[in-house]
């Protein structure tokens, strides 16, 4: 947050762009709110070069905040960035451990998140009260009165609170004042100093936070709000980029006066600690920290003592020793299956959902890119089940209540997308962690993991998308056999065993009278799976009455249809699985189990052979020297720069 002058293209980095510094409006006077976001992501890119992009962005951050203040930091005397430059090498001061004021009649209040204390019975400026009741906010969460009076009196604060119980008002609000009781800026002065930054883990949470402060900050006209995000542009104009971060961490009139990480674990999870480091370094010594977390590991606590002065005071709205973080009544359930049952056991779950609710919100979060495999697949079923869509080639279905969200979408539609989800009802959202932590979609009824979570803080923080706001919600954890042994990580949460959806009555209608007809208008994933049912003689309750006659034609069909699923889909899945299990230490253990566990995925997706994978990703996963991956010769014979590794067939 920072003086405004209405100069979001001053740096001439505007636009959509990435690495952009956006302009947040109105004409700065005051103060502007600059909130950055930290992930990985690239608009166009392959996940793999957005990884690499990162680092060099990251990089560059390291490089710019090193070159524009090693000088400064030489030359100040004690504290501050010097002392954190130190600890950035872990060399930690033995700092006084502050010990957690844990909130009174918060613990165990899950039916309700809002406190008795109302805004006006605190001392923000009457324009921000305006703001907030504008916003519809008229009473306190509990981490809202919980942290407001310690923020006011400028102390700095580690908060610990629940998911979706307004952390985000909760740092802008103070945040804010701190702007308003800077002296004005003079109206001759080119640049307007930035008072308040906010790191955040996402693109989306950036936007998300963005979209707060205007909201606080209507009647407030001298204060705007800017957003810079990472990616190509970038990196590609690293000098811009210099220039932009130098002027956000020192940006005259004392520099950043109020520095904010905002979902801190989510931010060292992605491997920030490092930039996090560097950026704290970067901001003035005379600041006020903020750092809200929905839980507090260990790597938390480092940060607050390379980041928080001494004295700062923990504020734990959940309870110490407690990592569950869920708000309101969510139902959770857990589901053990075949993974080549996976899809219509989703589709059977997804029906029922919507027959039981008219409003239903759902999001899908299948691991990582097979999240376009499963929302095409998603949009097929949907369709066929709908009526105008029943006779759209599944190739080039589209549903109109399913869309999707991952890394590989350009943000812009990303931006779109996560605005239709957050303000729309009876739509299924298929995402990837890139739109899940703190990320607030009102509403959600229901929340499907398909998969082996990272761990159980990702479980708790992806079912954390429902039951927002003390609302009731629903989540479902659909795992393969071999991934059960994660239900002892949770074993501790009211998780239950799922029954098995029933068959979709307005299916079954559909299928028996023209079995064939209706079969080939159908997801053909969905007609896999009759098929290999029927193959394996196995016809589970699960599966749609399949007419005997059908089961000569069930090999037809099932390559008829697959050929039209799009391959680099199917691709992109299979490799997203592999690495994504093989950088699970449980799984990769047995690397052997890993390639058969693959390429039972492979065939679950209809495929004979598993898809080939570039040699670089698999150096990168250690399988280049597995003994499975020994087509180098076909490769080199094909001339191909791709290595062709067909797990299938080279078992060792
Ligand atoms: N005092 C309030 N009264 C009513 N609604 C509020 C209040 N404060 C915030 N909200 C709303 O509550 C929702 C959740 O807020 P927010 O996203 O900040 O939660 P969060 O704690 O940051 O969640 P997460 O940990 O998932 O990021 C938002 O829709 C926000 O507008």
């Amino acid at each position: 947050m920072s003086e405004r002058g209405g100069r979001g293209s001053e740096f001439g980095y505007g636009g959509s762009g990435c690495g952009g510094l956006k302009k947040g409006g109105k004409d700065l006077r005051r103060g502007r709110v600059v909130i950055s976001e930290e992930e990985s992501g690239d608009d166009d890119e392959e996940e793999e070069e957005e990884e690499e992009g990162d680092d060099r962005l990251m990089k560059s951050f390291r490089d710019l905040i090193s070159e524009e203040y090693s000088e400064e930091e030489d030359e100040d005397d004690g504290g501050g960035g010097g002392d954190v430059l130190k600890n950035a090498s872990g060399l930690f001061p033995a700092k006084r451990e502050a010990s957690p004021l844990v909130v009174p009649g918060s613990l165990g209040r899950s039916d309700s998140y809002l406190s008795e204390t109302r805004f006006d019975q605190c001392s923000v400026s009457s324009s921000s009260l305006k703001g907030i009741k504008d916003a519809g906010y008229e009473h306190m969460t509990v981490v809202q009165e919980a942290t407001l009076p310690v923020i006011l009196k400028g102390k700095d604060v580690l908060a610990k609170a629940k998911t979706g119980t307004g952390k985000t008002v909760a740092f802008l609000l103070p945040s804010i004042e701190v702007v308003l009781k800077s002296p004005p800026i003079d109206r001759d002065q080119k640049r307007s100093p930035i008072f308040v930054l906010i790191i955040c883990p996402t693109r989306e949470l950036a936007s998300q936070a963005t979209a707060e402060a205007n909201t606080l900050l209507k009647y407030h006209p001298s204060i705007g709000v800017q957003v810079v995000i990472g990616g190509r542009d970038f990196l590609w104009s690293r000098n811009g980029c210099q220039q932009i971060l130098a002027r956000i961490c020192n940006s005259g009139h004392g520099g950043v006066k109020v520095p904010v990480l905002d979902e801190a674990d989510h931010l060292l999870d992605m491997g920030f600690r490092g930039d996090i480091e560097h950026i704290i370094a970067a901001v003035p010594k005379q600041r006020q920290t903020l750092l809200f977390s929905a839980i507090v590991p260990e790597e938390v606590r480092q940060i607050c003592h390379i980041a928080l002065k001494r004295d700062h005071e923990f504020i734990d709205t959940i309870g110490q020793g407690t990592e569950e973080t869920l708000t309101g009544r969510v139902r959770q359930m857990h589901l053990v299956a075949p993974l080549d049952k996976h899809f219509s056991l989703l589709y059977s779950l997804l029906k029922e959902h919507i027959s039981d609710d008219v409003d239903y919100k759902v999001e899908c979060r299948p691991k990582a890119s097979s999240v376009k495999y499963i929302h095409q697949s998603s949009c097929i079923l949907h369709n066929c089940n709908g009526h105008k869509a029943c006779c759209r080639p599944p190739w080039r279905a589209k549903s109109e209540r399913t869309r999707e969200i991952h890394s590989r979408k350009p943000q812009s539609y990303r931006t779109r997308i996560s605005d239709e989800f957050r303000k729309s009802k009876g739509l299924i959202l298929v995402t990837s962690d890139v739109s899940a932590r703190g990320v607030d979609y009102p509403d959600v009824t229901l929340v499907i993991q398909v998969g082996l979570p990272a761990d159980r803080q990702q479980y708790v923080h992806r079912l954390g998308r429902t039951g927002r706001k003390g609302k009731e919600g629903q989540g479902i954890l659909l795992l393969a056999p071999w991934e059960e042994f994660f239900l002892s990580s949770i074993k501790d949460l009211p998780i239950t065993k799922a029954s098995l959806p029933l068959v979709d009555p307005e299916m079954r209608k559909k299928i028996l009278p023209d079995a064939f007809a209706r079969a080939l208008s159908l997801s053909l994933v969905c007609v896999f799976f009759q098929w290999k049912s029927v193959q394996e003689g196995s016809l589970s309750q699960l599966m749609i009455p399949w007419p005997k006659e059908m089961k000569n034609l069930g090999l037809v069909m099932v390559k008829r249809a697959l050929s039209h699923v799009e391959m680099k889909n199917k691709e992109a899945a299979y490799q997203a699985w592999l690495g994504y299990y093989n950088s699970s230490k449980v799984v990769r253990r047995d690397k052997y189990k890993l390639v058969e566990l693959a390429n039972e995925f492979s065939r679950s997706m209809g495929l004979d052979n598993p898809p080939a994978i570039p040699k670089l990703v698999l150096g990168k996963w250690a399988l280049r020297t597995f003994p499975v991956c020994v087509l180098n010769s076909f490769s080199a014979i094909l001339g191909d720069f791709m290595f062709l590794i067909n797990v299938a067939v080279c078992r060792p």
